[in-house]
């Protein structure tokens, strides 16, 4: 099984990436945050760092476009690939409103037949070796249209399909759709990715074992890396899923906060940055009061000296945790 990291965009750009991977082992591909293409045929700087060869050296990265228009995705599916790329994704998923009312993202869905000519005009227009991967839910409402989004990803060689088995409507909210997988596994002809609602190393276990008979080759995970990113190696080594490794984790966000710092022209910026990762990384601490009362800190931190404050008290707490 590989296990690639989902595109979160706002978290996994290439500062994330580059630490985890310094830090942490276990992602085989990385996906990054989508790229919106648009018809200025142009790529904005910050859309070339986070595809710089130079930046993205030593891991697999797999960059994601967020388009409904062919011509757009073949040129800058031919920029990528100049860099080096040899595999796009196409974000079929992206559940937000003012993204599917333009037919993007999982709005795609909305017309198949429109999508179905999208991909027909892409495979014939491209001919340079480029591999492209889809990343998918299975429906707007529900998923009566199941069945005919399959076949139309049938019909194009893909090098893969990541399901994430929720329709539009459900955005992340209630669970996944394991019949809705099933049926896909069933129907399709390349091989499968599964995405949605991975934290433990129990429900990677499950997923392998469910889909054993199954192309299911690759799981994607988000959210449960974002956790705790030592999640993959707690699953290799056969440790608790809490195991988190303080110091490592210190490291890991010290670096990113340092990086974010010197990216942005405001250190409140930075901490925004900080902020919404740390929300996922004290998930599992909810019910901890003292947790929470730092976490009020960070939430109301704007300068460097609260925040660093309120990350050290952090620690001290979850030390004690670990031990
Ligand atoms: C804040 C946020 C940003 C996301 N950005 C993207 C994105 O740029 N491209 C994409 O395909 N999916 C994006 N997603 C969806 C995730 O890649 C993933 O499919 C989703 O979180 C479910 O997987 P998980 O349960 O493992 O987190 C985003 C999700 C969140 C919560």
């Amino acid at each position: 099984m590989k296990f690639y990291l989902a595109p979160m965009e706002g978290i996994t750009g290439h500062i994330y990436r580059r630490h985890f991977h310094e830090l942490y082992k276990g992602v085989d591909k990385y996906f990054t945050p989508f790229i919106a293409t648009n018809q200025t045929f142009k790529l904005k700087n910050r859309e070339k760092r986070e595809i710089d060869p130079k930046i993205n050296e030593g891991m697999y990265v797999v960059p994601q476009l967020l388009t409904n228009n062919a011509q757009q995705f073949i040129w800058y599916a031919r920029e990528i690939k100049k860099l080096g790329y040899n595999e796009i994704n196409l974000n079929v998923g992206c559940p937000s409103g003012t993204v599917v009312s333009k037919h993007k993202g999982a709005g795609m869905l909305l017309d198949l037949e429109q999508f179905d000519s999208f991909l027909d005009q892409i495979y014939t227009e491209l001919s340079e070796k480029l591999t492209i991967s889809v990343k998918t839910r299975l429906g707007i409402e529900n998923f009566d249209d199941l069945d005919r989004i399959t076949e139309i990803y049938n019909k194009y060689p893909l090098n893969e399909l990541i399901v994430h088995p929720r329709t539009r409507k459900d955005f992340y909210k209630n669970s996944p759709d394991f019949n809705a997988f099933r049926n896909v596994c069933e129907k399709a002809n390349m091989d499968i990715g599964y995405n949605g609602d991975i934290k433990t190393s129990d429900d990677i276990i499950k997923i392998i074992n469910d889909y054993n008979d199954y192309n299911v080759n690759s799981i994607m995970i988000g959210r449960g890396i974002l956790t705790n990113p030592l999640m993959l190696e707690n699953y290799y080594e056969n440790k608790p899923h809490n195991n988190i490794d303080c110091d490592r984790l210190k490291e890991f966000v010290s670096r990113l906060f340092a990086d974010y710092v010197s990216d942005y022209t405001a250190c409140s910026d930075a901490i925004n940055r900080m902020k919404e990762l740390w929300f996922y990384i004290l998930e599992p601490f909810d019910n901890c009061k003292e947790i929470h009362k730092e976490m009020k800190k960070i939430k109301k931190a704007k300068d460097k000296e609260v925040y660093e404050s309120a990350i050290n008290n952090l620690f001290e707490i979850l030390r004690e945790i670990e031990k």
